[in-house]
């Protein structure tokens, strides 16, 4: 098979470097760019990134030279976007409109009606919004998006209870220092404490999760007709989102029938590398999930759950830089190219 040619636009960044762990060894994408700022371009991807992973840099990324995020610059079929949201706002059209294919962990277009937002798990059928967003913007490429790293975590759990009914969904988190960057959070902020804001964060959940439940029509997304409240808070934890959840179903189903809801949940993805062997896993100890322990599960693509109990409460635990950013963004890569959209 020849490998699909992916760059990596904003690669030395928290994300941009988990990007470079999931594509260095990937059966189906070889990286053949690597895009940052201007302090950045020119030097090699080594000199560059000061690697903060603690699995060793790559060696065949090593010397890359970086570019700028420039699409005459950057030599590559699917670009994966780890840019400030800001930035990806103006750069990601201009990709698309260049004839690339826009895998997003940005914020910025996860709302636009005509862009997709997906969690392969979840709803994969939305990917249909491509077409219809190459009919509207003229684009030869297009953008696609995954979901906030808090959102992921939760949906992925919420999707096999919407068999039941869900009305409402409460949650708290307890989200890690990783997800506001390397330079997010001041060691003196956060060390000892815990801060309950995260800017735009509740809006994000609140609003993404019904997007991504809702139904497409084929010309657009109708959202599902659920009422999400979220509260969020940064804890002292390097790498892994811990939420509380309560999920208020109609057909009240008991703490035994969403457990064997969450074991039985299988979304036929197994042919897609990054797809772990479960996508959800439970814990039936009383004290997990817990970040430390249960973060890499599933090459950090599994969402851990447990202390499932009446109400219907329980805890999801997931990693917020793999399962709930570079690797959802490689994960519904390998699903638009499974359907020949790469
Ligand atoms: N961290 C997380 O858990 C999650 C993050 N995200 C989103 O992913 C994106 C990246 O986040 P994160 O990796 O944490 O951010 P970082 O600050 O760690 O990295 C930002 C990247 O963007 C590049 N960049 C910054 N400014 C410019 C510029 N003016 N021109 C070109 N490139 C630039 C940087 O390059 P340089 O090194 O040269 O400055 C770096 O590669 C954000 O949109 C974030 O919201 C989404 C979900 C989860
Ligand atoms: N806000 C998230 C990370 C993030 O960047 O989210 P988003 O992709 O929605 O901007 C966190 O701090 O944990």
């Amino acid at each position: 098979m020849v490998a699909v040619k992916a760059g990596i636009l904003g690669a030395t960044g928290a994300v941009g470097q988990r990007f470079v762990e999931a594509l260095a060894n990937h059966p189906w994408f070889e990286i053949t760019a690597l895009a940052a700022s201007e302090r950045s371009a020119g030097k090699t991807y080594r000199e560059a990134a000061g690697w903060r992973l603690d699995t060793a840099m790559p060696e065949s990324v090593e010397n890359i030279e970086v570019v700028p995020v420039d699409p005459k610059a950057v030599d590559a079929d699917v670009v994966f976007s780890a840019l400030p949201a800001d930035l990806a706002f103006t750069v990601e059209p201009e990709f698309a409109k260049a004839g690339f294919a826009v895998a997003s962990n940005a914020s910025s277009y996860r709302m636009e009606k005509d862009i997709p937002l997906v969690i392969p798990e979840v709803n994969p059928e939305h990917l249909g919004l491509i077409e219809v967003q190459q009919d509207a913007r003229g684009w030869d490429g297009y953008i696609i998006t995954n979901p906030n790293c808090s959102t992921i975590v939760m949906t992925v759990t919420l999707k096999p209870l919407m068999k039941f009914g869900l009305e409402t969904v409460q949650v708290a988190t307890m989200q890690a220092i990783s997800g506001a960057g390397f330079s997010g959070v001041p060691a003196m902020a956060i060390y000892d404490n815990v801060i309950p804001y995260i800017g735009s964060e509740e809006t994000k959940m609140e609003t993404e999760t019904l997007k991504l439940l809702g139904e497409f029509n084929g010309s657009e997304i109708v959202p599902a007709d659920m009422k999400v409240s979220a509260s969020c808070h940064r804890v002292p934890v390097i790498d892994g989102h811990t939420e509380a959840i309560w999920a208020g179903m109609r057909d009240k189903p008991a703490p035994e029938e969403v457990r064997e809801a969450f074991l039985k949940f299988d979304p036929k993805l197994g042919e897609l590398p990054s797809e772990p062997r479960k996508a959800i896993i439970v814990r039936d100890e009383v004290d997990r999930p817990q970040p430390r322990l249960d973060r890499n599960m599933g090459k950090g693509m599994s969402v851990s759950v447990g202390r499932i109990r009446e109400g219907i409460r329980y805890i999801a635990m997931g990693h917020n830089t793999i399962r709930g950013a570079a690797g959802a963004s490689v994960l519904n890569a390998e699903l638009l190219h499974s359907i020949g959209k790469l």
